[in-house]
């Protein structure tokens, strides 16, 4: 298979691999500085990370693998403490480097741990997901949940680079797949109709990681994602894009103490900002269907519990768009054409919910 990259840009620009046998650019990501490489895996994924560390090895390296737990239960303040004292123990110094492999909940826990281990040492991320591969891997987020608040806490840490070996996602469990494909299918929204086009033509196809297109949909996401971060890295404006359908899906992911995939939760978040964008005058009818559609056609939730608006309205608050106490959100003027939604009242914010509650 070949392989095909994609440049992020700005101050450090790096490459998004994408491919099989990527392994062997492993080594030129890390450097010749580096003397101890910590691999940073979820503790089910042992197979996936045995051949990382392995070609560093090879390549000379002091690799030392450390473990965490698997999915949202790496992303703890816990867990990152006890990285920081291993990285101690090994006495990581500036020029070492860390290896983030997983999903998405490892590689932003990786990349914090990166990013806050004397205030920055290289990391390198081997996506093994759907989901961290077109989006989580790339653009440097890095964080971590606390009890208030998905993802409250983090940094800007841009990896120095991501390898994506398409062949990993073969072994991941169906729900965690049509997960990442929530945020394939949210880069198609923002930017690339063409996405939306392939999930729809084929959503049984789209939802099976030996799809007919699962590649081509893995490149269009990183490039959506790519070009947005390569503009506007620290999220001054453009990059609130990647943010359509998060501002509900947090709340819920919140409000699920996060055993709720996060994929699933941006599902139904989306439909609630374009309901949002529909009861604003700027959406079109046509288009939310378009949502509904095309969301459920490849097993993704499309409502949340009629219940539950209460608790999630509170939580939006403290969302990161927020400004003061103005709520913002991602909207739709259109496919492919992005705005901001500033202080919505809260008869419409209610009534929105009312579409997506059951
Ligand atoms: N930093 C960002 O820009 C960004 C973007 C999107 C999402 N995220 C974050 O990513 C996280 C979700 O990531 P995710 O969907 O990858 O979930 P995840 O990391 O929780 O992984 C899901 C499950 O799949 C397992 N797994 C991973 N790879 C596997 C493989 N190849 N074979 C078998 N099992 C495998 C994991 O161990 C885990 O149990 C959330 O915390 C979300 O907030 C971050
Ligand atoms: O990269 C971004 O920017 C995104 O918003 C991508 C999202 O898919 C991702 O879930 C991100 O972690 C959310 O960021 P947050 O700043 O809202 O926590
Ligand atoms: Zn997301």
């Amino acid at each position: 298979m070949t392989v095909s990259r994609v440049q992020v840009g700005g101050a450090d620009p790096y490459d998004v691999v994408i491919g099989t046998g990527v392994l062997g650019e492993l080594a030129g990501m890390i450097g010749d500085r580096a003397r101890t490489v910590a691999v940073v895996h979820a503790e089910g994924l042992p197979e996936i990370a045995r051949p990382v560390c392995g070609a560093l090895e090879a390549a000379g390296y002091a690799v030392h693998a450390l473990p965490v737990p698997d999915g949202e239960a790496a992303k703890e303040v816990g867990v990152l403490a006890g990285l920081w004292s291993r990285f101690a123990e090994l006495g990581m110094t500036r020029t070492d480097a860390v290896v983030g492999v997983g999903g998405g909940a490892t590689t932003d826990l990786a990349g914090f741990a990166a990013a806050s281990w004397l205030r920055g040492v290289k990391a390198v991320l081997v996506p093994t997901t759907l989901l961290g591969m077109v989006d989580a891997a790339v653009g440097g987020k890095t964080g971590i949940n606390i009890p208030e608040g998905k993802n409250l806490v983090g940094a800007f840490h841009p990896p120095a680079g991501v390898l994506c070996d398409l062949t990993t996602l073969m072994t991941m469990p169906r729900e965690d797949y049509i997960s990442g494909l929530a945020e394939v299918i949210k880069a198609g929204f923002i930017a690339d109709p063409t996405i939306l086009e392939l999930v729809e033509d084929d959503p049984a196809g789209a939802a099976a990681p030996d799809g007919p297109h699962t590649r081509e949909l893995v490149e269009r996401a990183i490039q959506v994602k790519a070009d947005v971060v390569s503009a506007d890295l620290r999220e001054a404006g453009l990059r609130e894009i990647l943010n359509y359908g998060h501002t509900l899906a947090h709340a819920i992911e919140k409000a699920e103490d996060y055993r709720f995939r996060h994929g699933h939760a941006v599902a139904i978040g989306m439909i609630y900002a374009a309901e949002l964008a529909r009861r604003a005058g700027r959406l079109s009818p046509e288009i939310v269907a378009r949502h509904r559609a095309v969301i459920a056609s490849v097993g993704l939730p499309t409502s949340y519990g009629i219940d539950a608006w209460p608790g999630l309205r509170k939580t939006m608050t403290i969302d990161k768009k927020s400004r003061g106490a103005t709520l913002r959100f991602v909207v739709l003027d259109g496919i492919a054409e992005p705005g901001r939604l500033e202080g919505p009242d809260e008869d419409l914010l209610a009534a929105a919910y009312q579409e997506v509650a059951r």
